[in-house]
């Protein structure tokens, strides 16, 4: 696939997903990549343009990410987004300081006034709301480069070299807060790249499965399929890559949701024409698990009895050269890229044991984020109720069971979770909320019922509202419906006195508990 690139460089922001998300919402294919990336590996991914990120640093400080001036000769377009745009001014001799008093300090909300002449701005009206999160000053602009766009506080918002196509915005363009963030995105990729817009889903499809036509072969794949929407979409596409030489392995760790094995099962032989192993491996990934509470460390366990169990497979069909895996972007991202921070290691990525035996794991949809999976899901003709099922985590109620593990536990979460999202069923709401899961906290208290003390677990609901499960809200669900979830557990689910809903959003939390 040769589709026109945008190499998003990241600087440390926060927002640097969200940049790659909002350009290939403009069906423009981009890649981040940290800023310790060289300028010859830049240049061997043959880029139309770049952009520079946001970070935390500031650029006159000694150690701050820098990037060689060299960059500026590549002829290629470049955007700098708020330390990005310090950047290009520090690396072209402008001037960037601390803000002095709080004068050109600026956080939130900013009403912004713009030079609509310029490529960035045509079509926008000229005055807008943007978002700033700035503490540093772009003091003097650098030398070619004219002011574009300014704020009550701040004359130097935007700088442009339209000649030689350089240009930096102090405001964050890819958040939603920007009015007309996503029209600037979409005018640099287009009136100044000139950028053809070929990134699109149903192409994507359709070249992807050539490609696996073409690496795989005759050869034989196993496909690990939980049944989510990630490794169905991932299946189909090698299915009709490959057809029989498929085999799909969905391995029931014995910490699913109350009866999905048998629904995955039932799902995948009656909707598809494939190959489909269940292996029951309860007794293996609880016997690892026993007693283990520390989340990384079950993460670390149940990533590798995943390979094993794969590997274990394989043997019995014969010669298996390649593990499909539906892994994708966000997975790669949050499990760790460059200098950002570890969360979490996903079971499928961070998680993976360092010796797998296969020739190679093949993840035909490492690069996209969800929503574009979801729309290669609909273009292959996979059912919606599949493609808009919401996500369910591969270590399952393993890390929403705080502390150890027992059958018991499990028992208790599938039956209180069950319960919840029935409810939210029932009321027709569970449409409004994209994660929506029952907790077993590892707290106990005292309560009373039938007039007797009880000394039981705490369970915690959580429901998120997100597009991307990079960042979510807490879902703000009716009284009502939580009141009747709350109601059926007590009643219904032993083990449990008391239900509290997680009003934290993401960040400071994440969406899972552990
Ligand atoms: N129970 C399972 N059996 C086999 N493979 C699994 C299982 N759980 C997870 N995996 C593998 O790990 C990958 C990552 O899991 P993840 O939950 O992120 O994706 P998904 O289940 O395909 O989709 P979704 O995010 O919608 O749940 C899956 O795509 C799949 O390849
Ligand atoms: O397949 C997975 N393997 C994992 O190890 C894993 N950890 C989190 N998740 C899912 O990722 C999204 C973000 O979750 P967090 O906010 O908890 O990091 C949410 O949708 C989580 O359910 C996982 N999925
Ligand atoms: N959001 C950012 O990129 C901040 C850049 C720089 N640290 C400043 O405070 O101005
Ligand atoms: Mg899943």
């Amino acid at each position: 696939m040769n589709n026109q690139l945008v190499i998003v460089l990241d600087f440390g922001g926060q927002y640097n997903q969200l940049i790659a998300r909002r350009v290939r919402e403009c069906n423009v294919y981009c890649e981040v990549m940290p800023y310790t990336k060289s300028l010859e590996e830049l240049k061997a991914k043959n880029p139309s343009a770049i952009i520079f990120t946001g970070g935390p640093n500031s650029v006159y400080e000694d150690g701050s990410p820098l990037y060689t001036k060299e960059i500026f000769s590549l002829g290629v377009p470049i955007l700098g987004i708020c330390y990005g745009c310090q950047l290009i001014a520090h690396l072209l001799d402008g001037e960037v300081t601390p803000a002095q008093d709080d004068s050109a300090r600026e956080y939130g909300k900013t009403k912004t006034y713009f030079d609509t002449s310029c490529k960035l701005f045509k079509d926008i009206p000229d005055e807008s709301i943007t978002w700033m999160s700035h503490g540093d000053y772009m003091a003097k602009v650098p030398e070619g480069f004219k002011l574009v766009a300014h704020s009550d506080k701040c004359p130097n918002v935007a700088i442009a070299d339209e000649e030689r196509g350089f240009y930096g915005v102090q405001f964050h363009p890819e958040v939603q807060h920007t009015e007309f963030g996503q029209k600037m995105l979409h005018n640099f990729l287009y009136e100044v790249c000139g950028l053809n817009g070929d990134w699109k889903m149903d192409e994507f499809a359709k070249q992807s499965i050539e490609k696996l036509r073409e690496k795989i072969g005759d050869k034989k794949v196993l496909c690990a399929l939980s049944g989510g929407v990630d490794s169905s979409v991932a299946a189909v596409m090698i299915h009709k890559a490959v057809g029989k030489n498929l085999t799909c392995i969905f391995v029931d760790h014995g910490l699913l949701r109350k009866n999905e094995g048998d629904e995955v099962e039932k799902t995948f032989k009656e909707k598809f024409d494939m190959n489909l192993i269940r292996v029951n491996a309860q007794d293996r990934f609880l016997g690892k698990l026993k007693g283990v509470s520390d989340p990384e460390t079950k993460r670390k366990i149940i990533g590798e009895e995943f390979i094993r169990v794969f590997e274990q497979e394989a043997k019995k069909i014969g010669k298996v050269d390649y593990l499909v895996q539906g892994t994708i972007y966000p997975d790669v991202i949050e499990s760790g890229t460059g200098d950002a921070a570890v969360i979490k290691s996903h079971h499928n990525v961070g998680g993976l044991p360092d010796y797998v035996d296969f020739k190679e794991i093949v993840e035909p949809l490492r690069d996209l984020f969800k929503d574009e999976v979801r729309k290669v899901g609909l273009e292959l003709g996979i059912p919606e109720f599949l493609v808009w099922r919401q996500p369910f985590p591969g270590p399952g109620l393993a890390i929403r069971i705080i502390g150890d593990i027992t059958e018991e536990k499990i028992k208790t979460l599938q039956d209180a979770d069950f319960i919840f999202r029935d409810e939210l069923a029932k009321a027709g709401y569970d449409k409004n909320v994209h994660q929506y899961f029952a907790v077993l906290t590892n707290m106990r208290s005292v309560g009373v019922m039938g007039d007797g003390r009880t000394y039981d677990y705490t369970l915690a609901l959580r429901a998120v509202t997100t597009n991307d499960f990079m960042t979510a809200d807490w879902a703000k669900i009716p009284y009502d419906i939580l009141e009747s979830a709350s109601n059926r557990i007590i009643n219904e689910v032993k083990n449990i006195n008391r239900i509290v809903y997680d009003i934290t959003s993401k960040p400071p939390a994440t969406i899972e508990w552990e």
